[in-house]
């Protein structure tokens, strides 16, 4: 069984099927890759995951516990931490202050704006955000503020503020979309590393390939609101199935 058990979900807008019967296992420690065209239903199923959506019919459990009807915050205190398509991040402040925020939130169930302040005098929560950052690679950008920072280095932070609340799955929304190669592939360098070092299960919704042959132990293959096929990397490149779902995206 995996830690997370998606069993006959289906989700309607309206008129519109956007999930259709979806059974998904994601084993326990593995990066499990969600693909397919445009408007295949990931990102509805994904929501359905965290709790922004409920789905009409079907469950969703994790580690043997059920998420639907609970609200995101709670499903977050389960252990699945969620990276959002746009980086959330708060400019205005350090990469060190931003940091420290899951780190208090963990702490304390919750984190209010005033305690910025404050922040330095907490020496654990300062040493753990330190520590975060040392596994980041990102100590020496420890006082930049971090609007002035690249694609790759905002969904950095914010991949180490969702590990910060220790969790055991990690659900991340295209990761690298809008980014250059060179921040795409030191996004990759960082998923491998997590994956190696963290005992984590990762998954991933990703329209570039290069990133889901690269990470994926297992993929998913979404079209129209339904699982096409799921399959070993190695047996998804060639399916004609996949192929034609694709009709002439790179698959
Ligand atoms: N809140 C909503 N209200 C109505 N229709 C919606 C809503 N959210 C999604 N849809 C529709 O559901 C279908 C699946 O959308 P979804 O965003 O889940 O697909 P996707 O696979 O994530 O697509 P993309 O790769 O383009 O992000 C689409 O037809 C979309 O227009």
């Amino acid at each position: 069984m995996g830690i997370l058990e998606v069993k006959g979900v289906n989700k309607r807008f309206g008129g519109l099927q956007a999930l259709g019967n979806v059974n998904l296992s994601v084993r326990e420690n593995t990066v499990h890759a969600i693909i397919g065209p445009n408007g295949a239903g990931k990102s509805t199923l994904l929501n359905c995951l965290v709790g922004k959506l409920i789905p009409d019919t079907g469950s969703v459990m994790f580690d043997g516990n059920s998420v639907l009807g609970r609200q995101p915050h709670e499903i977050n205190q389960m252990g699945i931490s969620r990276v959002f398509q746009t980086p959330e991040i708060f400019g205005d402040l350090t990469v060190m202050e931003n940091m420290m925020i899951p780190i208090f939130a963990k702490r304390d169930g919750a984190f209010r704006m005033h305690a910025v302040g404050n922040m330095m005098s907490e020496k654990d929560i300062v040493e753990a955000a330190e520590k975060m950052l040392v596994d980041m690679n990102m100590a020496d950008k420890r006082n930049m503020h971090t609007a002035s920072m690249s694609r790759g280095d905002k969904r950095r932070l914010e991949i180490g503020m969702c590990l910060a609340q220790e969790p055991r799955l990690l659900l991340l929304d295209e990761p690298t979309a809008g980014m250059a190669r060179a921040d795409t592939n030191n996004t990759i360098d960082l998923l491998k590393q997590i994956k190696a070092e963290r005992d984590i299960t990762i998954a991933i919704i990703e329209h570039d390939m290069h990133v889901v042959f690269s990470l994926a132990d297992r993929i998913t293959v979404l079209a129209q609101g339904t699982p096409l096929v799921e399959d070993d990397p190695q047996n998804i490149k060639g399916n004609p199935k996949v192929r034609e779902a694709y009709l002439g995206e790179s698959a």
